[in-house]
């Protein structure tokens, strides 16, 4: 089976083509390929596949094989994978994800694509909704307890779930065990991505996040919106900034006009090779 490894700002992703190759099992496929020291080594799978109701689809799955309903990072990947590889001629391209159609608008230079914008949709702050275990209409910036420390949390779904804490420093902090822990509190019934933030300037964060089903990664592209919402929820950040991420940096925007969020980053290749599958 062909591959193809993509990151966007260091989320790295093994993307295969639903076009050419049947998969089956990709819950395992994603086990085995995403392990670091007996496969390639990734965050997870991504299926790029035909669409009845968009030009494409993407199904990604986590390095543990659990399936997530949206992944920022990679729907900038596929964007790169079908223009480059002459799948699409189009520069806006709606995406089919479970969390619903994505657009993505392609800058393009010297027929590479440079960067993309990607219209997130809504941010979803109902507490049933994103899942937390929680009343009322929202929560920003909620006591949580954890060990014998509280934090301060915002919830919010980008079709997946996060939740945010606020740290004025997260450098001597051990953000995998916390990470860990907080991952499948009781409190997130489907479980939760983690991001740390650190507010900067009202225009620049510096975000670190432990993903549900995949651990600490370089970066978040859903996290990196949910995050800029949580921080202007909170008063803490313009409705534009600069997520910083261990892996590289995302424009992340919540328009006032239609509510959505918009990121904008960039994608690349890292290498492509075949896999023994054995179907
Ligand atoms: N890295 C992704 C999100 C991947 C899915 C996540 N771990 C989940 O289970 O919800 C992104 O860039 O958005």
């Amino acid at each position: 089976m062909r591959f193809v490894k993509m990151q966007g700002a260091g989320n790295d992703y093994i993307y295969l083509n639903g076009f050419e190759e049947e998969i089956a099992n990709p819950g395992v496929l994603a086990k085995e390929m995403s392990d670091r020291h007996f496969g390639i080594g990734s965050d997870g799978i991504v299926l790029i596949l035909p669409s009845e109701s968009c030009d494409f689809g993407m199904r990604m799955f986590n390095a543990d094989g659990s399936e997530a309903e949206m992944c920022g990072n990679a729907s900038r990947c596929v964007g790169k994978y079908v223009y480059e590889r002459g799948l699409t001629k189009k520069k806006k391209i709606m995406l089919e994800t479970k969390a619903g159609t994505k657009i993505l608008t392609l800058r393009i230079k010297n027929k590479k694509v440079e960067s993309v914008c990607v219209d997130m949709g809504e941010p979803v702050l109902s507490p049933e909704k994103i899942p937390v275990k929680k009343t009322g209409a929202s929560v920003i910036g909620q006591p949580f307890s954890i060990g014998n420390e509280i934090f301060n949390i915002t919830c919010v779904s980008m079709g997946n779930p996060h939740v945010i804490i606020f740290m004025d420093d997260f450098s001597n902090r051990d953000l995998h065990t916390l990470g860990k822990q907080i991952e499948c509190n009781p409190l997130f019934p489907e479980c939760t991505n983690v991001e740390f933030v650190k507010v900067d300037s009202p225009e620049s964060l510096y975000m670190r996040v432990w993903e549900r089903g995949s651990g600490e990664t370089y970066a978040c592209g859903t996290g990196a919106c949910a995050s800029l919402v949580a921080a202007v929820l909170n008063g803490f950040s313009h409705r534009n900034a600069v997520l910083h991420l261990l892996g590289g940096d995302l424009e992340i925007e919540w328009k006032e006009f239609d509510n959505h969020v918009y990121m904008t980053g960039g994608a690349e290749l890292v290498f492509e090779g075949e896999w023994p599958y054995k179907g």
